[in-house]
Formats: C-alpha cells, structure tokens, sequence
C-alpha cells in the first residue's frame, strides 16, 4: 500500500519502536524562545545532563520583546529577565542565538523558515503549538510540551506515538480577495476546533498547490487551531525555489541531491487516510470571527448564527455581540497586522497594495508589526514602510506584539480589534479586549474605513490579490 507524505517523513526517522508501544522519534531541528526553554534548561541542569546535540537547536527571542526601542533596555521586569535568561541559557550551553538586536531575531515561525532552517522533509519541535507553521515546506514540525523540551535537549528524540492521518483537498479556483486566511478560517468555521485532536493533516488539491510558501505557512499554522498536532503540504517548485539559495539551506550539488529526495516525499496515489474532508474553493469567501474560539467564523457578509448553547452565548457576551447580527458596518478602533499567521512579507504587500494612496480612519488605533527583522527590512527596502505611514499606521519592531498579551502591546478591554493573528481567546490580546481574527486584506480595508468593510468588489482591480 502506498504511503502518505507524513508516513515517509515519519518512518524515515523512527529510531525504535518500542514493542506495543509508541515509537521513538528523530528530531532534526529544535527551535526555542524565550517562554518555554527556561525550565527546561534548570532541569537539564539539575540532573546534570548535557545538550546531545547543541548545533541543531536554534534560539530567539519573541514573545516578551517591546516592539519599540528595542535597542533601549527592557522595561517590564518579567519580560527582561525571561528574555536574559534565554541569552544566559544559549552562552552557557553554546546554542546559535538570534535574540534582540540581531538581524536574524523574529518570531521563531517566521525567522526559521526565512533563513532555510526549515526544510522539507525534516522533523521539526519547538515549545510552541504553532510550530506547526514549518509544515508548510513538507516537514513534521509540531509543538511540544516543556518537559519534552528538556527530552529533546538530552537526547535529540521523542517518544511518541503516531497520530492518525487526514487530509483536507481543497479544489478549483479562489475568488478574488479571498487569501489563504480566508481558507484555513473556512476549513476550521466548516469542521470545528475539535476536528483534528488525534490527527496530522495533509493539505491537498489546486489551492495549496497554487499557493505561495507564505500562504502555505498561514495555513499550517492554524492546524492546531482545529486541534490537529500539525498540517503539511507535499513539497514541490514552489517549496523548492523559497528554499533554494535561503542562509542556511543546502547548497549547489548537495542542494539538487536534496531535492531529488524531496521529490519522493508526496503522497502516492493508493495511499489511504484515516479521514478525508474535500472543499469547493468558490465556496469560500473573506472570512471574520465573531467569537471566542477560531471557529466562530462566518463571511464576511454573513449574520451571526443563532444557537442555543451556554458557552456560544458566554462568548457573544464577551464579544458584546448578538445573534443574527451582521459584522459588516461594525466600528473598530484597533486593527493588528502582525503574528506569526501574518506577519511574512507578502501580507504586507498586499495590506500596502490596497492602502496605498489611502488614509487610515482617524478612530482606528493600526499597528502593523513585522515578523522578523529580516522582514522589516525588506518592508522598508520596498518603499511598503513609507505607504504604510504615509496612510498613519505605526510601525513596529518584530516580536509577538499584540497577539497575545505578554508585552507591552496590548488592546484595551471592549475594544474589538481585527487582528491578523491565529486565536481570538477571551483575553487573548489584553484583559477585556475583543479579537476578531482576519485576513491581512479585511484588517487593511478596516482599518481604512474605520469599520468592517466587504473589499471583494473593490480589490478586482488590484493586482495581488
Ligand atoms: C507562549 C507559547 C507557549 C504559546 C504557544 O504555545 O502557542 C504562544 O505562542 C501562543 O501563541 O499562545
Ligand atoms: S505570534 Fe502569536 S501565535 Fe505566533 S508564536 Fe507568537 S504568540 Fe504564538
């Protein structure tokens, strides 16, 4: 029987299998931050164990970072002493650290894959649930839990047991103004947060084929959101060409031999899935969230959903919604582009596509956040930085920002802000603050108009979307 991409990866890099047990698992790359290595560098230290393999972890450091003045010291307290503790942990144990200051720090799923960390075909860990990001290029890349950390420190393995396997195809052509957002939004709006618990999911069919490396990793990063251990899609050109040449992926012959591997590495044709879901692309449309799980999506032009359920209603009261309403129309005064679901440098040429010649609406607060510094180089190097001011939205360092509330960039409680990023948790972006989760496009337009705008007829005449 033929074997699935996730199958080939995996097998090829079972070290044992443990008699009717779970497998023991070959890490190639380990990536770190700030929030979870901490404990388990002290419990590497305490039972004195060294790093088995120091040279294939990478650090940096994202979450805790301001993303202004990031060459002035760190003034939240919590967030300086985490952020030195990952500079203390690295020198100590000799792990390659891009932390603040250096050209390489950005949020770890966007730096590893800009600078060909990740490559396909590779087993990949971070103690981060959107490590499943670097799916994306054909890799099983996945979060894991702090003690497992620690285990990969020690051992560069995992003992683990296989997840079953399904694949959501999604075919035909996408309308315009509906980006990769849109369809991981629409996938998860369509089989709930709960769908995926158990499973590793291969994304397949026209769309994802057709999809550049940065939509690819939009996608992938939000399986978890569905509560898949991880998403992948089969390597191809596409993958081949974003590595190709990238600081630290192979190079000249080494670099073909690769690729002649990572041609193998797609689904056969008789391979078999544990479930399959199959999606119409006309079907999908630019997408919000109205509640407090990714979910809760609906079109943008559609009414709230009435449902009689206690915790439906606990988070519309939390969203200060109502049944049956219509987001469309709706004031926003804070929009976030940024995360690491949106922060690459295509969804900020295409939120500069739309904004340019524009001004943002004097009640909207719009912070536009790139994903890495390598990133806010090229936004300034492509004239997209001077757009973007030029139209009053601030400007910002890379880090987390106000993805989640563990910096200083925060939304004020009652406010709704259509955000870019992956989850729209009650608290998510601040105590009391109200997320609806949204393509880079929907958070331009909004931000513009001052409310939830539908852009699809206007964008026909733009050309990247
Ligand atoms: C802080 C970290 C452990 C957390 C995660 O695992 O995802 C964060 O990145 C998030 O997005 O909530
Ligand atoms: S950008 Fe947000 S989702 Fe991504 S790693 Fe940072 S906190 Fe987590």
């Amino acid at each position: 029987m033929g074997k699935t991409l996730f199958d080939k990866v995996w097998d090829s890099h079972v070290v044992h299998q443990v008699e009717n047990g779970p497998q023991i698992l070959y890490i190639d790359k380990h990536l770190i931050h700030e929030v979870t290595s901490p404990q388990a560098f002290n419990e590497l230290e305490e039972r004195n164990i060294p790093l088995f393999r120091k040279e294939q972890i990478v650090a940096t450091a994202d979450h805790n970072v301001p993303t202004k003045d990031q060459h002035l010291p760190i003034q939240d307290l919590l967030s300086k002493k985490q952020v030195e503790m990952l500079t203390e942990n690295c020198d100590k144990h000799g792990v390659t650290l891009y932390g603040l200051g250096h050209p390489y720090q950005g949020i770890v799923h966007v730096m590893a894959p800009e600078l060909g960390i990740t490559q396909p075909g590779m087993t990949m860990v971070c103690g981060d649930s959107h490590t499943s990001t670097h799916g994306a290029f054909g890799t099983i890349a996945f979060g894991i839990g702090t003690s497992q950390v620690a285990q990969v420190f020690a051992s560069q393995c995992l003992l683990l047991s296989k997840p079953k396997s399904m694949r959501i195809t999604v075919n035909g052509k996408l309308k315009k103004g509906v980006l990769p957002k849109d369809v991981i939004l629409y996938i998860i709006a369509q089989l709930g947060t709960n769908s995926g618990t158990g499973y590793f999911v291969e994304y397949a069919g026209d769309v994802f084929e057709n999809m550049t490396m940065e939509g690819r990793m939009t996608v992938c990063n939000m399986s978890i959101e569905m509560g898949a251990r991880g998403g992948m899609i089969a390597p191809d050109e596409t993958t081949f060409n974003y590595v190709k040449g990238r600081e630290f992926a192979p190079k000249g012959e080494d670099f073909n031999k690769k690729v002649s591997y990572w041609k193998t590495l797609p689904t056969d044709a008789d391979a078999t899935f544990d479930k399959e879901y199959t999606f119409d692309a006309a079907d999908i449309a630019p997408m919000v969230t109205y509640g407090t799980n990714p979910g809760m999506g609906i079109k943008i032009t559609e009414r709230i959903p009435s449902k009689d359920d206690v915790s439906f209603e606990k988070s519309l009261e939390y969203m200060g919604l109502q049944k049956g309403e219509k987001l469309l129309g709706k004031q926003i005064n804070y929009v976030f582009i940024g995360s690491c679901t949106n922060s690459r440098i295509e969804d900020f040429r295409i939120a500069a596509e739309y904004i340019k010649g524009k001004q943002k609406a004097a009640n909207v607060n719009a912070l536009i956040v790139p994903g890495s510094q390598q990133v806010a180089q090229q936004i300034k190097e492509e004239g997209i930085q001077a757009v973007f001011e030029d139209a009053g939205f601030e400007m910002r360092q890379s880090g987390c920002s106000a993805c989640l509330g563990m910096n200083e960039d925060k939304i004020p409680a009652g406010e709704y802000c259509v955000s870019t990023s992956n989850r729209n948790f009650e608290g998510r972006q601040g105590q009391g603050a109200r997320t609806i989760l949204a393509s880079p496009l929907v958070a331009a337009a909004t931000a513009i108009a001052g409310k939830i705008v539908d852009v699809t007829e206007e964008i026909k005449e733009l050309e990247l979307v």
